[in-house]
């Protein structure tokens, strides 16, 4: 089977569209750019597919909304324009998507929410909802309280941990060239595509080392970097061309468009292995036999009904122990309550939760892709 097959039979998927692509030279937003690629991710969601959009472009829509004709040197003036622009930009998505009856929803993240556990399974259960309903996320970076995005342009890096974060079958980076070639194709004319590689080849660095374009801040590098970020749950990245005609329709569609960056194991390898291996147990629910059962079968959540007995203290979103009555450990996963809570709904059906905690986060203590079966 083609690696290509992957893009065709992706459920859930990650768009990144660079500044270098999505400003009419640097003078505000091209909007009807940004129309096309509306269309071609509607037609993927009524397809079935769940797109979430990492969008760059404030700082480009703030400067011309202020009249400011060159990008500003100063950080907090970088910030400023990032925050009238980011008002410009969402309004554009949220049209643009109203002309297929949908509705943008705006996440503004920085990459310190995403390492804090508890803020990643917070922005991870808003971005499913969303989702859920249909709803098509447009992320960016929140760049009011962070700099260091704002002055590495680093939306590809946000790109990938959104991918991670929503567990997406892949990323698909939109720039202004036809993916990455083995040489700065602005430098070297004869520089040419390449088409497929393995995310963790060293080579890659060599080729992207050229810098970024006029309007963009990472250039190539961050792209590969972030591949390699993907990858590390398991998806796919392209890198690819924005303005070729209907690019997202034709390469979900199968075509070889772009630069295709693939993981070295699949998805549920992946997360696995990183649960199993980056995080220390910081409590333990001792399970009935009936839950026991399901989750050993695979491909169940854990209710708070079939938890007997909580030790330890932990909060939301850290690694807890599930043992079975005799205390051999079973499973392990990320929990959704923190010990006290879940010492208050253990063992009650998940109807209840609302009324024991005045209020419900998830129906589940532990979601099936937060856990490991040991
Ligand atoms: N090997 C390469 N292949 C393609 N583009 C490269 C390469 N090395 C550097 N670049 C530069 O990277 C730029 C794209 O990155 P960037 O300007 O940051 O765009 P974006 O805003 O889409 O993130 C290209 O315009 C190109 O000049
Ligand atoms: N968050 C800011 C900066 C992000 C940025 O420049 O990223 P990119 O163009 O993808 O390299 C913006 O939206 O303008």
């Amino acid at each position: 089977m083609s690696e290509r097959s992957q893009l065709s039979q992706a459920r859930r998927l990650v768009v990144k569209i660079g500044s270098a692509l999505l400003t009419n030279d640097g003078q505000g937003l091209d909007v009807d750019a940004l129309g096309r690629w509306v269309d071609q991710i509607s037609a993927l969601i009524a397809a079935g597919v769940e797109v979430v959009v990492v969008s760059s472009g404030s700082v480009a829509e703030g400067m011309s909304r202020l009249g400011w004709r060159s990008r500003p040197e100063q950080l907090h003036e970088l910030q400023a324009a990032a925050a009238v622009g980011q008002m410009g930009l969402v309004q554009t998505w949220q049209d643009q998507f109203r002309r297929h009856g949908r509705h943008a929803a705006q996440i503004l993240l920085t990459h310190d929410d995403l390492s804090d556990r508890k803020r990643y399974l917070n922005a991870r259960s808003t971005l499913r909802t969303l989702l859920d309903y249909g709803v098509i996320p447009i992320v960016n970076e929140n760049d009011t309280v962070v700099t260091d995005e704002i002055r590495f342009g680093d939306n590809d890096t946000l790109g990938a941990l959104v991918a991670n974060l929503i567990e997406a079958d892949g990323l698909i980076i939109l720039t202004d060239q036809l993916g990455l070639f083995d040489q700065d194709p602005r430098k070297n004319p004869d520089a040419s595509l390449v088409l497929e590689r393995k995310a963790g080849d060293p080579e890659l660095d060599v080729m992207a080392a050229g810098g970024a374009g006029v309007l963009g801040r990472g250039g190539m590098l961050t792209k590969v970097r972030a591949a390699r970020l993907a990858a590390r749950s398991g998806a796919f990245t392209v890198i690819v061309g924005g303005r070729i005609e209907g690019v997202v329709s034709r390469l979900v569609g199968g075509e070889l468009l772009g630069t295709l960056l693939l993981p070295e194991q699949g998805r549920i390898a992946a997360r696995k292995q990183w649960l199993a291996s980056h995080l220390k147990t910081r409590g333990v629910l001792t399970l009935d036999a009936g839950a026991v059962k399901v989750l050993c079968r695979g491909g169940r959540s854990l209710l708070p009904v079939g938890v007997k007995g909580v030790s330890g203290q932990f909060r939301r979103g850290e690694m807890v122990s599930c043992v079975d009555e005799g205390g051999r450990e079973v499973a392990r996963g990320l929990v959704n309550y923190g010990s006290d809570e879940a010492r208050a709904i253990a063992g009650r059906s998940s109807d209840r939760i609302q009324e024991l905690l005045g209020y419900i986060s998830d129906e589940e203590i532990i979601h099936r892709d937060n856990m490991v079966i040991v």
